[in-house]
């Protein structure tokens, strides 16, 4: 599923962090090219969360993050997280249906691909399901065209079929859009499938050799 690169070749960096690190979690380092996807595990409580916020600048926190070599102090903050976007674990609705919270923008075709009923986006948010409520917000965040996607377990309430329809659906706008992501999870064999670089925490939240159980 993931891109290959051509041997000897060297990318650009589109997403890089340098000594990153958010209370005692960290410091991390990467350089990520166009394409690329970091698989970043660490035991429950170690601080994954904790580091996709600080990348995409919603807490305080030292070191830095850089977008096409420009350091995020460059950007406004909302432009920062427009294009830096966080999709976290549990996602939340500020209008009662989801129809006003995504552009309409190959919003059928998305739909289509993780297997949802268009009449889900006029439904009230709190009759719908928490797994179509992870892939709406899934093709909300797409929406809004970022760069850098911030994902924090993004199929922890999915089955099979739909996990892999989330997979293929975040690999295609990789592709299509030279996006980088980063991916929080606790499935090895998931952040095998789909990383093409990989970040192992300790239960300290300090980067180690050592994979995660
Ligand atoms: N805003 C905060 N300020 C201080 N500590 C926090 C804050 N948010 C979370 N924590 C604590 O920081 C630690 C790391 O939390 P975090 O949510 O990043 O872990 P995680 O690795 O994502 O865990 P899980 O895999 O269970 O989701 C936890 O001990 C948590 O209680």
């Amino acid at each position: 599923m993931n891109r290959q690169r051509v041997a000897g070749a060297t990318a650009a960096p589109r997403f890089e962090a340098e000594a990153l690190a958010i209370a005692a979690i960290g410091p991390i380092d990467f350089t990520l090219a166009a394409g690329d996807c970091l698989g970043l595990a660490a035991p429950s409580g170690a601080g994954k969360t904790r580091l996709l916020r600080a990348m995409a600048d919603l807490d305080a926190h030292a070191g830095s993050c850089r977008l096409d070599g420009h350091p995020a102090e460059v950007f406004s903050a909302p432009d920062w997280r427009r294009r830096v976007m966080f999709l976290p674990a549990e996602s939340a609705w500020w209008f009662d249906t989801p129809r006003p919270h995504i552009r309409p923008d190959r919003l059928a075709a998305r739909l289509a691909a993780l297997d949802l009923d268009t009449r889900l986006l006029d439904q009230p948010i709190e009759r719908i399901s928490s797994g179509q409520r992870q892939r709406l917000a899934l093709i909300r965040l797409l929406s809004y065209n970022p760069d850098v996607l911030l994902l924090d377990e993004p199929t922890a309430n999915l089955d099979g079929p739909n996990i892999e329809r989330v997979e293929a659906l975040i690999d295609e706008y990789r592709q299509q859009n030279d996006a980088c992501c980063i991916w929080v999870g606790h499935d090895r064999g998931q952040l095998e499938r789909v990383a093409t670089q990989h970040l192992v925490l300790d239960a300290a939240g300090k980067p180690t050799d050592t994979p995660c159980s």
